[in-house]
Parts: C-alpha cells; structure tokens; sequence
C-alpha cells in the first residue's frame, strides 16, 4: 500500500455532525485537504455565521474557515450524497444524533466519531451504542487523539489515530483526515482507543485540580504517570491492547490534556483546586466538559471490572462534591506503600 502521504486524495463527502468546536474543525481540516464537508448543527445562528462569515464565531471565534465549507441545520442536507459520516458532539448526544442520522445514511456510508466519553447512564462504550443504533453491518470507527481544536483549525501540526474492526474503513477515514500538517495514524482497536479518550478527560481534572493548589511539577509528573497507569489497568481488565494506550489515544492524549490549558477538563481541575465550585467554573467554561458525566461511568466500569482507581475515585468524589480537593489529595498521599508495577496489575 502506498504512504497516505503520497496517496492523491479523492475527493470524498463528509457529513460532519455537531458543529461545536472540534466538528467544525475538523470539517475545516476535510475541506483544507481537498475533501467536500457538510457541516451540520441545531444553532442557526452559528451556522449561519459559518456560511456568510467563514467563522463559527460562538465556538472557534477568531479563526477564519475555508470559503468552501458548507454549514446547515438541515441534517438530511448534510446527509446527501455522504460517502462517510463523521460524528462529533458531545457523548450525552451521541445515541441520539446516531438515530437522527440512521434514515438519511446513504448504504455504502460508513460512521466514524470523533467523540470523547461513554454513554451516560449505561456507561457502554460508543462503539457498543453504535453498532446498536446502527447495525452490526455498517463500518464504524473512533477518530482520537491528542488534538486541541483551535490548533486543528489553525493548521497547527497534529496527529491522531483512527481505530476500526474494519481495516480499509479506518484507511478511508484516516486519508480524509490526513493532510500537509495533519498525520493520521490507523489501528484496531476501538475499546482501547475510546477507554484512553474517555479516562484522559477524567485524569485531566486531577492534574488541573493540583496544579490549581500549587502542588508543583512534581505532583503533575507523578499523577500523570499514575494516571496512564489507571489507564493500563483498567484497559487490560477490559481487552483493549496496551500499545493503544501507550500511543496517541493514551499516553499522547493524556499529557497534551493534563498540561495543556487549552484543555476544559484541565481548566475545570485548575478552578476547583483554586477553591471555585464546579457550576461556575463549568459556566465560565461555557463549552462541553465531557469529564463531569465520563468520571461516574469510568468508576462503573473500573467497579464492574473489579480494577481499583484511586485518582479516578478521587476525582468522581470531588465532581460530586463528596471530597474537598484538599482531602482527595490528603487520601492519595495516605495510600498505603507498594510496588510500581505489582504482579498483580489490577490490584
Ligand atoms: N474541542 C476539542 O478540542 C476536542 C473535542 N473532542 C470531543 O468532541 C466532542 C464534541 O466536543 P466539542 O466540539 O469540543 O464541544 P463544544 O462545546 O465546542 O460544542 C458542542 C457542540 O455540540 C452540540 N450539541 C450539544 N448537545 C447536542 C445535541 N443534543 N444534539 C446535537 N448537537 C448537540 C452543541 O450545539 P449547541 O451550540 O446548539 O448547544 C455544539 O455545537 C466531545 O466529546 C469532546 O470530548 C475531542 C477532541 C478534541
Ligand atoms: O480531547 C481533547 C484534546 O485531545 C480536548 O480536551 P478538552 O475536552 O479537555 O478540552
């Protein structure tokens, strides 16, 4: 098979679904590659802006958008003639949007998202709702990775990962995506590649919560690094692969998340460790923060599995409000000493 860089693009039709910040990037990238993006949302005022402004000017505002871009409220509009659908909003809207889109889904169109979270309430995977809502026949796949959407939009360098049961659906998706500046990675395994961005939003909070305290670098290496261990145990309780977290949609994700201010779960961390209650911070955030809702089904998942988190916990308590940052960080320093790695890794 040829570099996906050498690979002449063809143009392909990209419904991108939920024309917040990250799917209106994302559709910017498409068409920056020389794909065609519709781009659907329920706000007639920020799609309307996207179609006479080039901007989106509530979510990405500052950033000029490609000319060519097409945005509507009209989601049978966005869904003709589409060669693959791309979902991106919110985990809360997930389900929903999947049975909004279903009658309008041309047969050969395969659904990626770009999606962060579980499925609130049933703590399942996105891919399990998916192939749900969708049917066990159509190609799906998760596009994530460490990937702020201001720098996408930006054409800021990035890299990502595409993840697929469906080998040539992931390269289908991954060369819409990939670009000048913007490298696509593939592999195979969703559950590793949707635990990773779900739990990185979690740990984020952590991370934001310490450094808001004034904890030091060395409090932010440590969680991190206990963080991505969470991660592993939790993943291989699960069956996801190891490398997976090791690579852009774990370990990448999780450092660009829990050091970068970009980030709402980190700026949500740092404002509740400087003593701010979370409907203020959440409200100054003003954009979707997928950790409130991912912290309580990542600790249903974890007590399902019988796999001990303790900054995960940690963090649930404290988004509840059950646990003063200061006392969640008085509990992790009191646990008890043991190995780095134990023989047992769920232990
Ligand atoms: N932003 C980023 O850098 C990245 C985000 N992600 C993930 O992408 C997903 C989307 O986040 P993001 O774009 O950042 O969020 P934003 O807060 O920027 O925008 C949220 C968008 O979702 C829409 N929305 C909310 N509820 C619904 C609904 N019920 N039906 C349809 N649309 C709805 C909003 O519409 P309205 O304005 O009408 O409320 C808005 O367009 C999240 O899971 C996030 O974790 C992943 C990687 C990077
Ligand atoms: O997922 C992201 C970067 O990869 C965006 O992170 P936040 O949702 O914390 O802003």
């Amino acid at each position: 098979m040829p570099e996906l860089a050498d690979t002449p693009l063809a143009p392909r039709r990209v419904a991108v679904l939920g024309a917040g910040s990250w799917g209106t990037a994302l559709a910017a990238l498409i068409v920056r590659n020389g794909g065609q993006a519709a781009l659907w949302g329920r706000d007639a005022a920020v799609i309307a802006g996207i179609e006479s402004n080039h901007e989106n000017a509530r979510y990405l505002p500052g950033v000029a958008l490609p000319e060519s871009l097409r945005a509507t409220i009209d989601l049978a509009e966005a869904m003709a003639g589409a060669d693959l659908v791309l979902v991106v909003v919110p985990s809360h809207a997930f389900a929903e949007t999947l049975r909004a889109l279903a009658p309008f889904r041309p047969a050969h169109a395969g659904v990626a998202w770009a999606t962060k979270g579980f499925e609130p309430g049933s703590g399942r995977f996105l891919h399990e709702v998916a192939a749900e809502v969708l049917g066990a026949d159509v190609p799906l796949a998760v596009v994530t990775g460490p990937s702020f959407a201001r720098e996408v939009a930006q054409g800021l360098p990035t890299a990502l990962t595409v993840h697929s049961d469906d080998a040539p659906f992931a390269q289908v998706v991954a060369e819409v995506l990939h670009g000048p500046a913007f490298r696509a990675y593939t592999g195979d395994d969703m559950l590793g590649a949707e635990l990773g961005g779900a739990m990185k939003n979690v740990l984020a909070v952590a991370t934001g919560v310490a450094d808001g305290m004034q904890l030091g670098l060395n409090a932010r290496a440590g969680l991190i690094t206990r963080g991505l261990n969470e991660m592993l145990r939790l993943n291989q309780a699960l069956g996801g692969k190891a490398e997976t977290l090791m690579g852009l949609a774990g370990l990448g994700d999780l450092v660009l998340t829990c050091t970068g201010d970009l980030s709402r779960n980190r700026r949500l961390g740092l404002a509740l460790g400087r003593g701010q209650s979370i409907e203020d911070a959440v409200r100054e955030i003003g954009q979707v923060v997928e950790s409130v809702q991912t912290a309580d089904e990542v600790m249903r998942q974890a007590e399902r599995a019988g796999v001990e988190l303790p900054i995960s916990s940690a963090v649930r308590a404290v988004l509840h409000g059950e646990l003063k940052p200061t006392d969640g960080l008085r509990q992790l320093l009191a646990r008890q000493q043991k190995p780095e790695y134990p023989t047992d890794l769920l232990g």
